[in-house]
Order: C-alpha cells, then structure tokens, then sequence
C-alpha cells in the first residue's frame, strides 16, 4: 500500500478513500460506492487508486474506478498468513477464547461461526477478501470457479512471499521504474511474536483453509509462468538491481527497523494490533529536507499515511478523474 500512496501522493492522483478518515471500506461488508468519501458525496465522479482494505465486489468497483482501471491483488502462503492473522487478531471475537492457534484448528467447529463478523480472519481470507465464499463447497468445480473469477477480474495476481518478483512484475504492468517499487517492509513483526508451526499445525491449516490453499497454488503456478515468459535471467537482473537500490535508500534513510518502544519519532508508530508487536523505523538525524520527505514517506505506516492523503486531498478540493465512455470491444 505504501508503494501505491507514494506514487500518487509525488504525482497529485486522487484516491478513492473510506468515508469517516477510516482505513478500511466498511470491512467485512462487501465493499459499495457508498463507502468511498467524495463519490458519496458526490464531489467527484472518478479516482486514479483505490488500494484500501476492502470484501472485493467488482460491480461496485467499478461504479468508482475508471473503465480501463488495472486489477491487481497479492495472495500469500495460507500457512504464515493464518500465523499472522492469530497473532494479529487474536483479541477479537473468533480467536479469543482459542488457548492457541492449535487449540483453534483442533476444534474450530467450536469457535468459528459462519455469521461470525470476525470470521473472515479464521479461514480462507483471501477467498473472502476477493468476494468469494470462504465457506465453499470444496469441489474440483468449485475450486476452478474462482481461480476463473479472480484471473478474469485481476490483470495480476502477485506472490507475498516472492516479494521482490512480484515488484518487478508491477512495474512492467504499469510501465512504472524500479525506483516506483522500491520499498521497504512494513506491518512487520518481532520474532518473539511470531510461531514456528509444526508439520502437523502446518498441515491443518492448509486442510482448513482448503479454498485458499487451492487459489496459492494455482496461482503461484502461474505467477513462475509469467516470469517464465518474463525471462528468468532478466527478472534475476531486475530483482537484484532492486535490492541494491533498496539497500542504497536504506544507508541514505534508515538507522534501523525497531521495537516500538524504541521509535525516536512517535508519530511513525505502526498501528498495534492483538498479541502482535509491530516494529518501525528510526531514521537517520540530519537528512536534508528532501532526503527527509522522501525517507519519512517510505516508513510511514498505512493509517497515517491514509490521513495525509485525505488531508491533502481535501484541500485540493478533489481533482478528479473524467468518467471515458465505455470501451465496446468486438467479442
Ligand atoms: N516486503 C515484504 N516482503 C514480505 N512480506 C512483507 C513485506 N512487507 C510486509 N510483509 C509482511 O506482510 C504482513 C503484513 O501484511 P499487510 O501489510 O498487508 O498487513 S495488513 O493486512 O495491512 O494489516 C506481515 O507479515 P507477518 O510479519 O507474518 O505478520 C509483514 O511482515
């Protein structure tokens, strides 16, 4: 998300953002045009982004964003994300009352309710988060439907957990430079609240989250064919150019990732959430002015980020985007 606010925060784009400065689009709703400031309200007819948290549903998506918008969504190793969603939301109702992650997948049939609100972090996130049914059918059938539904909607579907790939892939799909996604991580945890899983915790989650499971390997078997085509000696390249890029802003901007507690600027604190420390940035003392835009920019979590952009965007009182006429293609 950082990427995307960086890129339009430098060029002036507009972003389609929640109503009420919130991060998220009336999260677990189904997203709807009602949710997105200025559209609601009518000030402004279309946005250049819309990147925030959002239940998908592309017949409301596309009432805001423009005809020829890019789809692109990242899916990541059901296994480390439902380690990280416990960890995360392990305060709120689904996880709370689960002694641990094993003891949840021991006898979810106790704790998980499909009319749960906080389900949606407890199985298949990313088939609910794409506006599919997390609690499908588990059926061959039922499994290419919605790798048909996702790759019909999203013109990119990139891996997590092939990051730095993943960025090379974006910037040749939108023509951007490796400057453009270069970035550091965020939203990262300590080590000593993350879990090493089990074979056996590992397996069960891939069994319970079977509908994820299925859309990862589908999908990271036709991620490695795009950098197939790609070509893997130039993606290698790439990938490379852009580590040594982000270790050059790293010297120039960081003097390194720490506990909260130890933040020296406290408005750069990540958002905290369950049983998770969420680490931050120090920046180096001394930047020239735009050395200090440009570094403080790349570690500023996603909530404050969001209300820079709204602020900004407020005061600009809204540029927008001119609705195009439809595209009719001959099919
Ligand atoms: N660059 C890069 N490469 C690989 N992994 C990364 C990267 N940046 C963030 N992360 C990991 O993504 C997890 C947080 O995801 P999000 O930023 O989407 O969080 S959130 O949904 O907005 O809360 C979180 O995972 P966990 O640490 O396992 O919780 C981050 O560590």
């Amino acid at each position: 998300m950082n990427i995307l606010f960086r890129f339009g925060d430098l060029r002036n784009l507009s972003f389609a953002h929640p109503t009420n400065g919130n991060s998220q689009f009336s999260y677990p709703s189904y997203f709807s045009s009602r949710f997105v400031d200025a559209f609601y309200q009518g000030n402004c007819s279309m946005f250049h982004i819309m990147c925030q948290h959002m239940r998908f549903q592309l017949t409301e998506v596309e009432k805001v964003m423009p005809r020829d918008t890019f789809y692109f969504t990242i899916l990541r190793n059901p296994v480390s994300q439902m380690e990280s969603s416990f960890s995360y939301y392990k305060s709120i109702g689904v996880f709370s009352k689960a002694k641990s992650l094993e003891d949840f997948l021991h006898n979810a049939s106790r704790y998980y309710e499909i009319k749960g609100l906080s389900r949606s972090y407890a199985k298949n996130l990313m088939t609910f988060d794409l506006g599919l049914n997390p609690d499908g059918i588990l059926s061959t059938k039922q499994f290419q439907l919605n790798w048909r539904t996702v790759e019909t909607v999203f013109d990119l579907v990139l891996i997590t957990d092939y990051f730095d790939e993943s960025l090379v892939l974006l910037k040749d799909a939108l023509c951007w430079t490796l400057e453009d996604v270069a970035s550091f991580p965020l939203n990262t945890r300590t080590n000593s609240t993350k879990k090493n899983l089990s074979e056996e915790t590992q397996d069960m989650i891939k069994s319970w989250n079977a509908l994820d499971w299925q859309l990862y390997i589908y999908f990271n078997h036709s991620f490695w064919n795009r950098v197939e085509i790609y070509g893997r000696k130039r993606m290698q390249r790439e990938v490379e150019e852009l580590r040594k890029l982000r270790a050059n802003i790293s010297m120039t901007c960081l003097e390194g990732e720490v506990d909260p507690a130890n933040l020296q600027d406290k408005s750069l604190k990540p958002y905290q959430s369950g049983i998770a420390r969420i680490l931050g940035y120090n920046l180096k003392p001394g930047l020239g002015p735009a050395d200090k835009l440009l570094c403080q920019r790349m570690v500023t979590p996603e909530l404050q980020y969001t209300h820079l952009l709204v602020q900004k965007q407020k005061q600009s009182k809204y540029y927008c985007v001119e609705k195009k006429e439809p595209v009719t293609k001959n099919l």
